[in-house]
């Protein structure tokens, strides 16, 4: 299956995306900073949930800080072999020109297994185009950013494309349009902003958004999934509220329970 058809015949069920953001400070009881419980953590979340998902989300960032790659190689096999049925976002954001592309494209699909990867769009269509020749793998495009720093790129307005489209706009119609050559692209648009959202929709009626923002960063699950709509698929991302909402031996009891009630809120 690609990663948009897995996501087409899981998100009527759940639109629910845990994003597996381990700090090591925050890790439960005895585990609290040992950095080789990493995996042990997010293995434990994924168990718990994974009947509630239609994805995870790992950052690799959190992976990679604590020279933790291994430990994040071996929680994206885990996922495929407990749910096989649940695609793996990797979050990296990467993007350069194409021959480093063609790299990262490899890391993402080949040494980690992922089945899509976030990219930032801004060096262009170059940049983007080596993630695309892995058939059925996703290509996750920022686009609207959930931060509010967004705006100094995001929210500006092209003099030169006609109707002078805001930047996100502009690429939500590139992605919709001439760059989708085979089916492969999302877009991110963060939770924190349903108006841009519902922009999104109109303009790329068809693409898999990836929203992040419900949870920890404040985002209205409800007003997500009224933006958004009912008809292409909606990944609704939360890391830390679903990660951390116990610090105890039953930690993933509680973050079941928390995305349990926030699968709810996006139904
Ligand atoms: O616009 C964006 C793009 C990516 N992210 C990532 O999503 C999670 C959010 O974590 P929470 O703990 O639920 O706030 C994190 O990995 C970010 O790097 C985003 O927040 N906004």
């Amino acid at each position: 299956m690609t990663f948009v058809s897995q996501l087409q015949a899981l998100t009527p069920h759940s639109r629910l995306c845990v994003g597996l953001d381990p700090e090591p400070a925050k890790l439960p009881g005895a585990w609290a900073g040992d950095v080789s419980r990493i995996y042990d953590f997010c293995a434990a979340i994924v168990d718990a949930t994974h009947d509630l998902v239609c994805a995870f989300k790992p950052q690799i960032a959190y992976f990679a800080a604590h020279r933790a790659e291994d430990q994040l190689e071996r929680l994206i096999s885990h996922i495929h072999a407990v749910a096989p049925h649940v695609p793996v976002i990797l979050d990296a954001k990467r993007g350069d020109i194409g021959s480093t592309a063609e790299q990262y494209a490899r890391e993402a699909f080949v040494r980690y297994q992922a089945d899509a990867v976030t990219l930032s769009p801004f060096m262009g269509f170059d940049s983007v185009e080596p993630y695309l020749a892995y058939e059925g793998k996703g290509a996750i495009l920022l686009c609207r950013t959930s931060n509010k720093g967004g705006d100094d790129w995001q929210m500006q307005r092209l003099a030169d494309v006609p109707g002078q489209p805001r930047l996100f706009e502009h690429l939500a119609h590139l992605a919709e349009s001439q760059w989708n050559r085979n089916g492969q692209l999302g877009l991110v648009v963060g939770a924190t902003y349903p108006a841009e959202i519902a922009r999104v929709r109109e303009l790329a009626p068809t693409l898999p958004l990836l929203v992040p923002g419900v949870g920890a960063q404040g985002g209205d699950a409800a007003a997500v999934v009224q933006a958004a709509g009912r008809v292409a698929p909606l990944v609704v991302n939360s890391s830390r509220a679903i990660l951390y909402a116990s610090r105890e031996a039953d930690f993933a009891q509680h973050a079941r329970a928390v995305a349990e009630a926030t699968r709810r809120a996006l139904a």
